[in-house]
């Protein structure tokens, strides 16, 4: 996350770090999040490659063990179908994780709000990116889960010229486009809205301009999540 500030610790209990293992030890790669007890949300280009992954929920510093954790393998990854590896504007950028156990809710773990069937957000509709993504296009991870207020921008807006044009499709979620952004390493988290006074994940964060995260009038792209409720559903109750 560009801008924006460290968040208050497990004030989005639903936010998720995905991490995977090379040696003995586990890296952060993406966000994500808790949608199910057994289940988690995230980017498909996060999950591109096969890896031993886990899943750790009630996290704040992913780089100390504060004892609000709670670590997950996970036993099978759901890509969409759809999903092209090498074409992120085509969209289909959201994958499903089904953990090996059932996350406890608790203070720090609470499953998220999704948005109902294909609602789209009216433009500067206010919501927030989370994530532990670089802080600096080409910086570093950030120790600490940060939040940054990145306004919905409208489709019409978002794939207009000197925007984003056609590589945006209403599929997606555009947000800022400012000074504030996401960045490498927020891929896969929420884009968390408020709609009618609750926080409600719309977004699963899926890229940024490739010339910098907070390029100007290249806002943060999200896979709508709206758009897939229903693959969703048939993803993890027929399972
Ligand atoms: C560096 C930048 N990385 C990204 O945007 C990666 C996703 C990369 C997926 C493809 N491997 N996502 C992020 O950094 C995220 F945190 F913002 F989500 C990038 O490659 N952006 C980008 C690439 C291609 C296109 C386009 F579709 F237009 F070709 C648009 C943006």
């Amino acid at each position: 996350v560009v801008g924006g500030e460290v968040a208050r610790a497990n004030s989005w209990p639903w936010q998720i770090s995905l991490q995977y293992k090379s040696g003995s030890n586990y890296y952060h790669t993406c966000g994500g999040t808790l949608i199910k007890r057994g289940w988690v949300m995230t980017a498909a280009h996060c999950v591109d490659r096969s890896r031993t992954w886990r899943v750790v929920l009630g996290d704040h510093n992913i780089n100390t063990h504060e004892g609000r954790e709670q670590y997950m393998s996970v036993s099978r990854v759901y890509i969409h179908p759809n999903w092209n590896t090498n074409n992120v504007a085509g969209g289909w950028d959201i994958a499903l994780l089904r953990l090996s156990s059932e996350a406890t809710l608790n203070n720090y773990v609470q499953l998220a709000t999704l948005p109902p069937s294909n609602q789209v957000l009216p433009h500067n509709n206010p919501c927030y990116i989370t994530g532990w993504g670089r802080t600096q296009t080409g910086g570093q991870l950030s120790a600490q889960l940060k939040q940054a207020s990145l306004p919905v921008v409208d489709h019409n807006t978002c794939s207009s010229y000197g925007w984003w044009g056609s590589t945006v499709k209403s599929s997606m979620v555009c947000a800022g486009g400012y000074s504030e952004s996401g960045c490498q390493g927020d891929s896969g988290g929420p884009l968390n809205c408020s709609v009618n006074g609750k926080w409600v994940v719309h977004g699963v964060t899926s890229f940024v301009s490739a010339s910098g995260c907070n390029a100007y009038k290249k806002p943060t792209v999200f896979t709508r999540a709206s758009a897939y409720i229903s693959w969703m559903n048939s993803v993890s109750t027929i399972t």
